[in-house]
């Protein structure tokens, strides 16, 4: 076996508890092939990663995201999502060349391995040049073109309906399977009923999952309920879009009767916290929807409404706004957070992970201990949540492959990819005027 032994350290496990114990990777698969104390002493490790005074963790999974969007990052700010979008954003996105989402993919990716992120679920454009950057660089995702058709004349909106299908169909299993995909209608509200349901279908015939953004504002809730008498994930429901294998990003305004039925249909939520805080869009019932059951992810949206990738800094928010929203301090806990970030992300998009145990995929991040803002470390799980920063991850590793090593991102050229996407940002703010 071609092992890497990670020494040393201290290791979350799927359960919380935190122990002394080697990690040893089987590189040729990819998996975990042994967790313990001195575990290591038992193997001929080819290659080896110190971990002394860190915490070895599940590499954490951003659960939603437009990661290419790193090229927006503070390009408009202060506004609501509807503005935000319409006035800004989405002006600017149709500037966007191919080679733009390729440097903004590589920039977020880079982002994303320095701050001990494994595995992301996106909902771009120009799909084949994201997978050509998940491939390179070696971490997971799951992977969409997504859809908007309000606005757009039949033609153009069953071409870009089709597109999201077609590039689900061809790149899942991409990058020795890597990459999975899946059809990714925007919203409710940007994609009309028909497309809808013909392309939901579709995507069950063929076995593929739906991602797409669910009562993240009152202005997307209310046009639904106006013009169907029903609330917006009902709608959803009756048009086959909820099943265990989706997962909707935000979930922000949804009442009981809403989770109820997200918990019945098994569908998973993303919660996105320091994108709601930015564009105001409102409070997600995070631990409401954890007491009915329902599979809770972390993502951190795009980085133009966070403004960072960093999922330790979303972890964070996430337990912080929850107990402001329940009213109740108590309320989404350092573990619970801490686990939405880790299993409950990964189990939303479909993608193995978020937990370190033996047959599991060595996805992992290695948090060093030894900083000013960790001292003392009475409790490990609560530093996880509430003190630890991207900025703490010393090696990351995904599929059993280091993607960092003390520091050093090895499977991008960290400075090029920081050079290009900085000409490339610059010229699409000209361009986009
Ligand atoms: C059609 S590809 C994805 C599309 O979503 C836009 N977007 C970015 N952030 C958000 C958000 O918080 N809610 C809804 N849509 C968002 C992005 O700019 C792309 O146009
Ligand atoms: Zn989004």
């Amino acid at each position: 076996m071609n092992t890497l032994c990670i020494i040393g350290g201290r290791v979350l496990r799927p359960d919380c508890r935190v122990e002394p114990a080697d990690v040893v990777v089987d590189r040729d698969s990819g998996n975990v092939a042994d967790v313990g104390e001195n575990a290591a002493a038992d193997y001929d490790a080819d290659e080896t990663l110190d971990a002394e005074g860190c915490v070895v963790m599940p590499g954490l999974v951003n659960a939603h995201t437009h990661v290419a969007m790193t090229l927006l990052r503070g390009y408009a700010d202060d506004k609501p999502l509807g503005s935000w979008l319409r006035e800004d954003i989405w002006p600017a996105e149709a500037a966007l060349e191919a080679d733009d989402v390729r440097a903004g993919t590589e920039l977020g990716i880079v982002e994303m391995i320095r701050s001990g992120t494994t595995a992301f679920a996106d909902m771009y454009f120009e799909v084949p040049k994201v997978v050509a950057a998940v491939e390179e660089s070696g971490v997971r995702a799951r992977l969409g073109h997504g859809v908007v058709t309000v606005a757009k004349d039949d033609e153009d909106a069953a071409a870009d309906v089709e597109e999201s299908l077609s590039v689900a169909r061809e790149f899942d299993g991409a990058a020795d399977g890597r990459v999975r995909t899946a059809f990714m209608p925007h919203s409710l509200t940007t994609v009309g009923e028909d497309f809808l349901r013909e392309a939901t279908a579709t995507a069950r015939e063929d076995g593929i999952p739906l991602h797409f953004h669910a009562n993240e504002t009152t202005d997307e809730v209310s046009p639904i309920v106006d013009d169907y008498e029903k609330r917006p994930l009902s709608y959803a429901d009756d048009l086959g879009m909820l099943t265990e294998d989706d997962f909707v990003a935000h979930g922000v305004h949804v009442d009981t009767e809403e989770i109820e039925l997200l918990a019945a249909r098994g569908t998973s939520v993303v919660h996105c916290p320091a994108s709601n805080m930015k564009l105001a869009s409102g409070i997600a019932p995070v631990q409401e929807m954890l007491d009915a059951g329902v599979n809770v992810g972390i993502g951190t949206d795009g980085a133009a409404s966070n403004n960072d990738l960093d999922v330790f800094d979303e972890l964070r928010d996430a337990a912080m706004l929850g107990k402001l929203g329940a009213d109740d301090a108590s309320a989404v806990p350092a573990e619970a957070a801490v686990t939405a970030a880790t299993a409950g992300s990964a189990d939303a998009i479909g993608l193995p992970g978020g937990r370190i145990k033996t047959g599991a995929p060595a996805d992992i991040a290695v948090v060093d201990f030894d900083a000013a803002h960790l001292a003392p470390a009475h409790d490990v799980v609560s530093h996880l949540a509430y003190a630890v920063r991207g900025s703490d991850v010393r090696h990351t590793v995904c599929d059993g492959q280091v993607l960092m090593e003390d520091g050093a991102v090895l499977t991008l050229d960290e400075k090029r990819v920081v050079e290009e996407a900085r000409e490339r940002a610059d010229a699409l703010a000209e361009r986009a005027g």
